[in-house]
């Protein structure tokens, strides 16, 4: 499985405000690719273009070689887009295993099934299914949405701030959780985020946003550590 996303020289505009200037993002085969980014510089913008949440006003969003055009966001999860969102959006009062099985509704009847390696990987979910998706911790309810967008059977996945206000030691069982689907199951990822340790961990393409723009981009093993932390700092 190895599917490419490529975002070309998007813009996208608020009303007359405009939040993105030219992004281009090459999200490649097999890679973890990581934008970094302070509060409001755009970076979930970004993704909810690549999801079809909003439409972009210039450039292209190209999956698989096909130009996503105005397609919404069910069509896209159907191509193989799975998405987790900023704040994790779980439903609080379905159990973990309802919460999984929303993930259902892009596959076809025979796909319905929560396949097992998800339950390897978050051993957590397996023990809580008949908990409600509000009692969970928010580490846990982050697991449950990596989980749910698995389900989905993705080939992208797109991550909003993973780590967000998540306890270090879950932290690290996302970043090898990540690590097994690029290595394991060849998955695409691309992730926004502002914690620069834990996207010099796992990533192996780094992208800085600043502003709307794009200002550095390149291999993790090259990145210029003053640099970047000048456009993460408030
Ligand atoms: N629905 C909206 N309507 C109007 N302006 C918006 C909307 N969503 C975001 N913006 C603005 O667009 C810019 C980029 O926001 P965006 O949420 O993409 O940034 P971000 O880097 O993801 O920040 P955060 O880390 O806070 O989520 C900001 O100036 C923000 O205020």
């Amino acid at each position: 499985m190895t599917t490419a996303l490529s975002i070309r020289d998007i813009g996208l505009h608020y009303g007359a405000a405009q939040a993105l200037r030219g992004i281009s993002i090459e999200a490649k085969p097999g890679r973890i690719t990581a934008v970094l980014g302070r509060n409001g510089v755009g970076k979930s913008s970004t993704l909810r273009a690549v999801t079809g949440i909003n439409n972009i006003s210039s450039g292209e969003i190209v999956f698989n070689d096909e130009v996503l055009k105005k397609a919404p966001p069910y069509k896209r999860a159907r191509l193989g887009i799975g998405y987790v969102p900023q704040g994790r959006e779980i439903f609080p009062l379905l159990t973990v295993k309802e919460n999984l099985e929303t993930g259902y509704a892009p596959l076809k009847a025979a796909d319905r099934n929560v396949p097992d390696y998800i339950y390897e990987l978050f051993p957590i979910l397996k023990s809580m299914l008949g908990r409600r998706g509000g009692d969970l911790s928010g580490g846990q309810q982050q697991q449950l949405a990596i989980g749910r967008a698995l389900v989905t059977r993705p080939k992208v996945l797109v991550l909003d701030e993973p780590t967000e206000g998540i306890q270090p030691s879950i932290i690290k069982d996302i970043g090898r959780a990540l690590q097994f689907l690029r290595d394991q199951k060849g998955m695409t990822i691309l992730l926004v985020e502002q914690y620069l340790d834990f996207c010099r961990e796992i990533a192996d393409d780094i992208y800085i946003m600043d502003r709307g723009e794009i200002m550095h981009s390149g291999p993790a093993a090259d990145l210029d550590l003053p640099e970047v932390r000048r456009h993460l700092m408030v």
